[in-house]
């Protein structure tokens, strides 16, 4: 069986790379071992065991200094050097298939990086088109404890959902500090979070952080997240101690299965429909360029090629009915560029004699030496 894959994905210091370290420790006391991926590439010290780490094929100050990028722009360009490389990383972890139930990702904390760079769509289709691959999003739950820091950080996992188009998990990290139980009410019950949101409203209502116009945004955002929400799973976890790793667990298994009904039939279709796409746009291409060419191949001729047939019939319907003349068909190119030139001529004339009574106002009120230069210029 095809080993599910967990890509983890949050805001910088969420915790991903801890929830890395405790979901490895995890699988390998139930004696089902991960194959661990590391795609940070700035990350200085990865604190477990990855079985393939983008550091080793890219350094990231060599990439800075190289290409003279910023932080951010160095981590886009790592990922471009890596993506290169991606089907060779598919087939280590395909070649590892059978031993191993859970592959596991960790990516960059600047997810703008990963989510919205082309490699990142990359390297996420490359795994999802051969593994089951579920989105595990994981949030600071003590930081998220004000409704509007909650409900933006909603929107952002909601934005990824809609980029990647796979299964998602949010998992909200930290339980040890501050329990998860009020962000999954606020997700199941639409009433408590207007309550919240309320009550948030009125502490912070004096410093004018949320006007008239914020709350009832805020309301209308809430209801669509509603949608949003029916989608996922939800589970409350704490990398530190370990609890809720088993619930995790089982999210993953339930989303694999949810991928294995409904998201691998719509990936293989819009799979297919871009395949086909492609393909028509490819034979269209080639058919244009045969007719520039002029190219007609004559050991084809009569056979089933889509590109001939095309082709040919075009030509059928002209040799059927409207046969041609090489010499009409010469006019009927020759003529409009004729007389194009000749209407280009006039239009020169026109313009010349409209530049020429420009100058000459100008030239009455400018100083002698200023027009001088002018005319010079338009001589020129
Ligand atoms: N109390 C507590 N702290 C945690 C937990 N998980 C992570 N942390 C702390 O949160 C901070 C950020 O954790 P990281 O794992 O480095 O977060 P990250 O998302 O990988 O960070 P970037 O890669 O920089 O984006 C660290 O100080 C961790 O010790 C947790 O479950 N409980």
């Amino acid at each position: 069986m095809a080993p599910s894959t967990v890509i983890c994905i949050g805001m910088a210091g969420s915790g991903k790379t801890t929830f890395m370290q405790r979901l490895n420790s995890h699988l390998h006391a139930k004696k089902s071992p991960p194959y661990v991926i590391n795609l940070d590439p700035a990350v200085l010290k990865v604190p477990f065991g990855a079985n393939i780490d983008i550091r080793d094929s890219v350094k990231y100050k060599k990439v800075m200094e190289e290409y003279n990028l910023g932080p951010n722009g160095a981590i886009v360009t790592s990922l471009n050097l890596f993506a290169t490389k991606i089907d060779q990383v598919i087939k280590l972890v395909e070649k590892r298939s059978d031993k191993v139930e859970n592959v596991i990702i960790d990516t960059p904390g600047q997810i703008e990086c990963f989510i919205w760079s082309a490699s990142g769509a990359i390297i996420t289709e490359a795994f999802a088109s051969t593994f089951p691959t579920v989105i595990a999003y994981i949030v600071d739950t003590p930081r998220n404890s004000s409704p509007t820091t909650f409900m933006s950080n909603m929107l952002y996992a909601c934005s990824i959902l809609y980029k990647t188009k796979l299964p998602m998990i949010i998992v909200f990290n930290k339980s040890d500090v501050k329990n998860a139980d009020f962000a999954k009410e606020w997700m199941q019950d639409f009433e408590t979070f207007q309550r919240a949101l309320s009550e948030d409203q009125e502490l912070n209502g004096e410093d004018g952080t949320s006007s008239g116009y914020m709350s009832s945004l805020v309301n209308s955002m809430s209801l669509m997240l509603e949608e949003f929400y029916s989608q996922l799973d939800v589970v409350g976890v704490s990398s530190y101690t370990g609890e809720g790793f088993d619930e995790f667990l089982g999210a993953v298994d339930n989303k694999v299965d949810e991928y294995n009904e409904y998201y691998k039939a719509e990936r293989e279709r819009i799979l297919k429909e871009k395949e086909e796409k492609e393909n028509k746009r490819q034979s269209s291409s080639l058919n244009k360029l045969m007719k520039d060419l002029d190219i007609k191949d004559k050991n084809q001729e009569g056979k089933d090629s889509e590109v001939l047939s095309d082709y040919e019939s075009e030509d059928d319907e002209y040799q059927g009915e409207l046969p041609r003349d090489e010499d009409e068909v010469e006019r009927e190119y020759t003529f409009p560029e004729d007389r194009n030139s000749e209407v280009n001529d006039k239009t020169d004339a026109d313009l010349q004699s409209r530049y020429q009574a420009a100058f000459d106002a100008t030239a009455k009120n400018a100083s002698s030496k200023t027009a001088e230069s002018i005319a010079e210029y338009i001589k020129r």
